[in-house]
């Protein structure tokens, strides 16, 4: 099967008790069961849960395409690294995403270039999906965005290339300023930054999918018109009818655009 044209990716961030997500995902998987864009594998979906669910949110989604990964994953192998979790155990859990960089980590636990750019390879060589958070800090111009990104891009991806990994990246765009906020950013802002952010050229045997985050909800995939390859999604996923209607609506865009 191919790969499906608009991704829907959700962080639970750390909002939901432990009862509260294993009903979410439980809701999500029989949405994901139901939906003819899902079961056609149209429209992607994929669900980073905290990591103690991740066990009961992989039987949950067992017979579902829905993806599932970390919130993080550590740089190092293995080893006295105590209180994270490596990629082996992630993909042994079955994940096969891990989200890296994400703007909260940066600012609560310093994470930095050199780390992020870490986890990326480990993540590749584990066969994670890493899905890797990027965007400025301040509104300003979209070339401004997009050149921060590409620096940003070209560090993150940078051990990956020089040990020949191959393998996807969720380009997940979320500038900072519209993360936890009322709504996303503007929709011009968006469409001018993922645009010049799909033509950035990235190491031999990795591949873009730029989804955008920052507030996001019903409504947005729709007025982005193509310009993303879909959306990684907080709060406004929260309510399961919502996801059902961006998933409605992702579907109609891709009916439309075709
Ligand atoms: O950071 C985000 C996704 O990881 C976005 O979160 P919100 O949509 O809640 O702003």
């Amino acid at each position: 099967m191919s790969q499906p044209a608009i991704w829907l990716g959700v962080s639970l961030k750390m909002y939901f008790s432990y009862q509260q997500t294993l009903t979410w995902c439980r809701d999500v998987a029989e949405l994901a069961r139901r939906h003819p864009a899902i079961q056609q594998g149209e429209v992607g979906l994929f669900v980073l849960p905290a990591y103690p669910a991740i066990p009961a949110v992989a039987e949950i989604f067992a017979d579902t395409p829905v993806r599932f990964g970390g919130q993080d994953v550590c740089q190092a192998e293995n080893g006295a690294w105590t209180g994270e979790v490596s990629a082996s155990m992630l993909q042994e859990l079955g994940c096969s995403l891990a989200e890296i960089g994400h703007a909260e980590r940066r600012r609560h636990f310093h994470e930095d270039k050199t780390q992020i750019a870490a986890k990326v390879a480990m993540s590749l060589r584990h066969g994670l999906t890493p899905v890797l958070c990027i965007g400025e800090e301040q509104e300003g111009e979209p070339a401004q965005a997009i050149a921060l990104c590409q620096q940003q891009l070209a560090e993150a991806l940078d051990n990956a290339g020089q040990q020949g990994l191959q393998g996807s990246v969720f380009f997940a765009y979320e500038p900072q300023w519209a993360i936890g906020a009322p709504q996303p950013a503007p929709d011009s802002y968006i469409r001018a930054v993922c645009a010049g952010l799909r033509d950035l050229q990235t190491p031999d045997g990795i591949d873009l999918q730029v989804i955008y985050g920052g507030s996001a909800g019903p409504g947005l995939i729709q007025r982005l018109a193509g310009d993303v390859d879909g959306l990684f999604l907080g709060r406004f996923a929260h309510d399961p009818k919502a996801l059902a209607q961006i998933i409605d609506e992702a579907s109609a865009l891709l009916k439309e655009i075709r």
